[in-house]
């Protein structure tokens, strides 16, 4: 597939003309090229944006619901093809992508759609002053999203649809290893009649147009998804301009399992928690805690279980792990495996890559199991972000509770266990900003998310995303 812009409603190339190549991570080869923007391109897009910001800012509730409702619908209507190309471009499992992206991409907007009409301002009576204050939220301008690879369009929506759903201008960026799926979501906007110039899609590196985009002096609010590192950078550029800043980044999650807890529910989700789309989740949990009286039995029954999985094609049904989703990462990846016997650890499962049949160079990994001695080797505290989880065993509470939080992310926990005193306890005292109790990724997007710690600031979903994409003014009239 051969990808353009979306600027100002119309699809172009960039204005250097340069290219560069998009990989099929199944195959190992390259399937088709995007823009490799520049500054100029998002000078382009900002130009369209703040053309229309006047009148998207104005437009009824009624009609962005409507409008934002057909673009659900019409994601829902493209399932097939949405998700054959997320599947291509990112190498997990089609039927993942069936069952979870892009329905959740659809969600997203029907979501926002009509969380724009219940959402509300404040007002405060000044009581004895005869005075009221009323709050407007109004719409930010010019907005920059840019999200990662792993969820291409579950994550690019997740942004894009509050944005606008507040009457903002957009300035979107997927990540340049997974381009095709934004492509496409520019094809259904024009057709559910998104006026032009409210979403612009600028595809390209990092470095170079995301960069572009983050230090463009109009664009006022950014909110990333992706690598600590990176928020970390956009930071460090955005802050200084006093820009808003939405971060999610990384995480290192505790899996707490307690011998109280529903065992074979706990064995199923465990493995779902590990391994679900490569490893390649934000909230996967890396590191798995269990409990010292039942930790030989976990051990011979998770490797049992986990020992089952397919690695294969990501197009084949039977396929429960695809490809990872680049050259780059299967290799950083890997080089964790060989940091694991460096350090000691003990691989209990997988650790070599695996060739699949049709598909000799495309880059696939066993589902890795590490048994380690310590929470401080660099497993343990490191974001892998692959199909690589570790095991530790502990005696107490308060010692499971420490090796939770021994750790420099805080993005979410999962905790197993039958208790209610313990559950509140552990909910209390853990250091993140999403805890699953006896489940894993049960969503509802009305709920805050997002991390404390270096797996990020702010939170998304919900009213949350909404008070993100306005700014608050306060009215005080005096009667
Ligand atoms: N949701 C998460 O928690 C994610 C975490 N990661 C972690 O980050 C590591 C690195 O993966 P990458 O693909 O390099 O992620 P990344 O954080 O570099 O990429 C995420 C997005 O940010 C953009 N970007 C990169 N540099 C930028 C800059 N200077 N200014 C503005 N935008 C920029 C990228 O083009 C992409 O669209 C992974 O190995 C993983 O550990 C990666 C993706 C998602
Ligand atoms: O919103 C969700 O359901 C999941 C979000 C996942 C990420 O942000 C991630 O993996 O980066």
């Amino acid at each position: 597939m051969n990808i353009k812009n979306y600027i100002n409603g119309e699809f172009i190339n960039p204005i250097n003309g340069e290219f560069i190549d998009n990989y099929n991570p199944a195959i190992g080869e390259v399937c088709g090229q995007i823009p490799n923007s520049t500054k100029e391109d998002v000078e382009l897009a900002f130009q369209s944006a703040a053309k229309v910001f006047p009148s998207w800012s104005n437009t009824t509730l009624d009609e962005r619901h409507k409008i934002l409702s057909k673009i659900a619908d019409l994601i829902t209507k493209n399932l097939d093809k949405l998700a054959a190309a997320e599947s291509k471009d990112n190498g997990k499992p089609l039927s993942l992508a069936k069952a979870i992206d892009i329905p959740r991409a659809s969600s997203n907007f029907q979501f926002f759609a009509n969380a724009i009409t219940q959402f509300s301002s404040e007002a405060h009576e000044s009581v004895g002053l005869n005075a009221v204050n009323f709050t407007l939220r109004q719409p930010i301008g010019v907005v920059g999203c840019i999200s990662p690879w792993n969820l291409p369009l579950y994550l690019f929506t997740w942004k894009i649809a509050p944005a606008i759903a507040s009457g903002n201008c957009v300035i979107a960026k997927p990540s340049e290893v997974t381009p095709m799926t934004a492509y496409l979501l520019g094809e259904i906007c024009t057709e559910a009649g998104l006026p032009k110039g409210v979403l612009n899609i600028v595809h390209g590196l990092g470095t170079s147009t995301g960069q572009a985009i983050v230090e463009h002096k109009k664009i006022k609010a950014i909110s990333f998804t992706g690598g600590t590192t990176t928020g970390a950078h956009i930071a460090r550029v955005a802050a200084p301009m006093f820009k808003k800043l939405s971060l999610e980044l990384g995480g290192k999650n505790p899996n707490i399992i307690f011998a109280d807890c529903d065992y074979e529910k706990m064995l199923e989700t465990t493995v779902r928690s590990s391994f679900a789309n490569q490893g390649q989740i934000c909230l996967c949990g890396s590191r798995i805690f269990v409990e010292e009286k039942i930790y030989e039995q976990f051990k011979k029954d998770f490797v049992q279980k986990v020992s089952q999985l397919k690695v294969g094609n990501p197009s084949e049904e039977s396929t429960n792990i695809g490809a990872l989703v680049s050259k780059q990462h299967l290799e950083k990846v890997k080089s964790y495996i060989d940091i694991a016997e460096n350090e000691g650890g003990k691989i209990l499962f997988g650790g070599k890559k695996v060739e699949v049949e049709n598909c000799e160079n495309g880059y696939y990994l066993q589902p890795t199991i590490v048994e380690v001695e310590s929470n401080t080797c660099r497993l343990n505290q490191e974001e892998i972000f692959g199909p690589v989880v570790t095991l530790m065993s502990f005696k107490t509470d308060g010692g499971a509770l420490q090796l939770a939080n021994d750790v420099k992310y805080g993005l979410s926990a999962t905790l197993w266990t039958n208790n209610l005193n313990r559950t509140m306890q552990f909910s209390k005292q853990l250091h993140c900003g999403i805890v699953w109790v006896n489940t894993w990724l049960m969503r509802d997007l009305r709920t805050p998310f997002g991390g404390q710690k270096e797996s990020g600031v702010g939170r998304e979903g919900g009213f949350e995303a909404l008070r993100f994409f306005t700014e608050p003014k306060n009215i005080c009239i005096k009667y």
